[in-house]
């Protein structure tokens, strides 16, 4: 069997504390391809993303990262084999410059050299903000700064959480288009609450429901279950799209 798939997850079970988050979340995510994992507040999306990197180790199951398997790898291992974090709310260091944030996300030294016509195509507001500290930064600035670091390193896999959280709807289709563009080169396994957004960007979906994987396939096939979108999501769905 060929390996089209950058990253596969065989039922894992992750346990925060005596909690058991996870109960068997599988998934495969396509090379050059958006796979958005969906599901309510609490449904475990999250927790996937920390799976996979280790950052919540899955005590049970398969996850495997370019036809290797890496889980019990710890995360510094498995994020420097090429796998780009964006977790949610902003993390940046708020202290630090631009040019500081993206300098210290180097894995190695010349990265932020090679790569900086590229993160400034994406977002050229970086680049004339380079100088100024993270919290001079709008809400929106920060979180494509947010994304324009987990690019500074040559990752093939970019996990991004909930990029639309808190952005005016304007941002939010800046950020898509973002999205839109670097999968072009990388392939993306994003976490979205916002369905219109999600349903835009992905060709893949998974819905996740009480820390298991309940539903997937196609995203042109979801957009048409408006019943399965409003059972699983509770979100009701316009026809046309985003608005
Ligand atoms: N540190 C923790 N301690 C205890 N329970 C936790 C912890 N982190 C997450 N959980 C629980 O694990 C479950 C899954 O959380 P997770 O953040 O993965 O969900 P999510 O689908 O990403 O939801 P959200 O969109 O609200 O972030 C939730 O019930 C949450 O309360």
């Amino acid at each position: 069997m060929g390996n089209d798939n950058i990253l596969e997850v065989e039922s894992i079970h992750t346990f925060i504390g005596q909690f058991h988050i996870l109960e068997g979340v599988s998934l495969q995510v396509p090379r050059s391809s958006i796979t958005v994992l969906l599901g309510r507040n609490g449904a475990g999306k999250t927790t996937t993303l920390k799976s996979i990197l280790g950052l919540t180790p899955p005590r049970h199951g398969v996850v495997r990262f370019d036809g290797q398997e890496i889980q019990g790898k710890p995360a510094y291992e498995i994020a420097a084999m090429g796998i780009g974090y964006v977790p949610e709310h902003r993390a940046i260091f708020r202290n630090l410059s631009v040019a500081e944030n993206l300098k210290i996300a180097e894995r190695k030294k010349g990265d932020l050299d090679r790569k900086a016509d590229f993160i400034f195509s994406l977002f050229p507001d970086l680049k004339r903000l380079y100088r100024l500290p993270g919290n001079h930064l709008s809400g929106g600035q920060q979180q494509m700064l947010a994304v324009a670091r987990a690019l500074v390193a040559d990752n093939q896999l970019l996990l991004i959480d909930e990029p639309s959280e808190g952005l005016a709807p304007i941002l939010i289709e800046q950020m898509m288009e973002t999205i839109r563009n670097l999968s072009a080169t990388t392939t993306v396994l994003l976490v979205e609450q916002n369905f219109i957004m999600a349903s835009q960007l992905a060709e893949n979906y998974y819905i996740l429901d009480d820390g298991k994987t309940v539903h997937q396939g196609k995203m042109a096939d979801l957009v048409q279950d408006k019943e399965l979108i409003h059972r699983m999501l509770g979100t009701a769905v316009r026809s046309g799209g985003a608005g």
